[in-house]
């Protein structure tokens, strides 16, 4: 994929800062691994921490993967990695002369995470945001992903430093927002909105974690944050609604054993739908 491919659709802009724009000359992207063939780039971000953003990125890559495409997740929240032990990896990932090579989960999953490369997978990462962002270019520069048709990458949460360096340094193609039933949530979902808006990046769509839980006796859906907001912000941003997903204690335990990829249900499959229509890949 090329600089390029994030093109503003606004033929009068003459914005020097944007970077859709062929005339901008402060593009900032770095330079993806000689050995990676990425089609699709997809950030999933949210505006606070919490929400359960590595969950839904998670969720989003094990359907595409059963959908039959290549794909890896990129886990850029330095901070608070928790990709890896979702898939129950814990090894540390290999170097080679073209670059760093990525774990694979039992299901080909590609994943690359700061947690597979520390020594001890509970040594905090006790870094200032400058190097933190460094570290998430090298997962884009050195990491040799080999060929995707989708590289996920669970964004660090909030619009700070350090997601606003990974903004401008990896090409995104879109991102897909994720946000939970709650009122704050509103606000929050348009900071994520207004960052991405003013970086240029299209927004695929809202996934709404923890939506409800069922009542294992009656079936009951459970709405503990209260009713959803997400249709008027959707409708307010002029964004789609991808999925909604509720909280299942039973994939809660797959995420423990580290045996994520074993989930059966479909909350998602909607949501894949639309994604890759959004995308058009073959
Ligand atoms: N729908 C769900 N059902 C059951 N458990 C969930 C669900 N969503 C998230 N969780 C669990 O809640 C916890 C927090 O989720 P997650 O790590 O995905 O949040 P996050 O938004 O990525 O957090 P942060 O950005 O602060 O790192 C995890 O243990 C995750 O497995």
């Amino acid at each position: 994929m090329s600089d390029m491919d994030r093109k503003c659709s606004d033929s009068d802009c003459k914005k020097e800062s944007c970077e859709g724009c062929e005339h901008n000359q402060n593009n900032m992207f770095e330079p993806v691994n000689l050995h990676s063939s990425i089609k699709k780039v997809i950030g999933v971000v949210s505006g606070k921490g919490g929400v359960g953003k590595s969950f839904v990125t998670a969720m989003t890559a094990v359907m595409f993967q059963r959908l039959g495409y290549k794909v890896g997740i990129m886990d850029a929240d330095v901070t608070g990695p928790s990709i890896p032990k979702m898939f129950g990896l814990s090894k540390r990932a290999k170097g080679s002369k073209q670059g760093i090579i990525p774990e694979n989960t039992s299901n080909n999953i590609k994943i690359m995470s700061v947690n597979l490369l520390l020594d001890q997978e509970d040594s905090p990462v006790i870094w200032r945001g400058p190097l933190l962002a460094n570290m998430v270019k090298q997962f884009w520069t050195e990491v040799v992903w080999g060929e995707l048709d989708y590289l996920f990458i669970d964004m660090p949460p909030g619009t700070g430093d350090v997601p606003l360096t990974v903004f401008q340094s990896i090409p995104l193609d879109g991102i897909i927002i994720v946000t939970s039933p709650q009122d704050l949530v509103s606000m929050i979902v348009k900071k994520a909105y207004n960052m991405a808006k003013q970086m240029n990046i299209p927004i695929v769509g809202l996934v709404e974690n923890m939506s409800y839980v069922k009542c294992p006796d009656c079936g009951k859906e459970i709405k503990i944050f209260g009713e959803s907001k997400l249709e008027n912000i959707a409708n307010e941003l002029g964004i789609d609604v991808l999925g909604r997903i509720p909280i299942d204690t039973e994939i809660a335990k797959l995420v423990d054993q580290g045996e994520f990829e074993k989930f059966t249900c479909e909350y998602l499959k909607e949501a894949s739908g639309k994604i890759n229509t959004f995308f058009n890949i073959k």
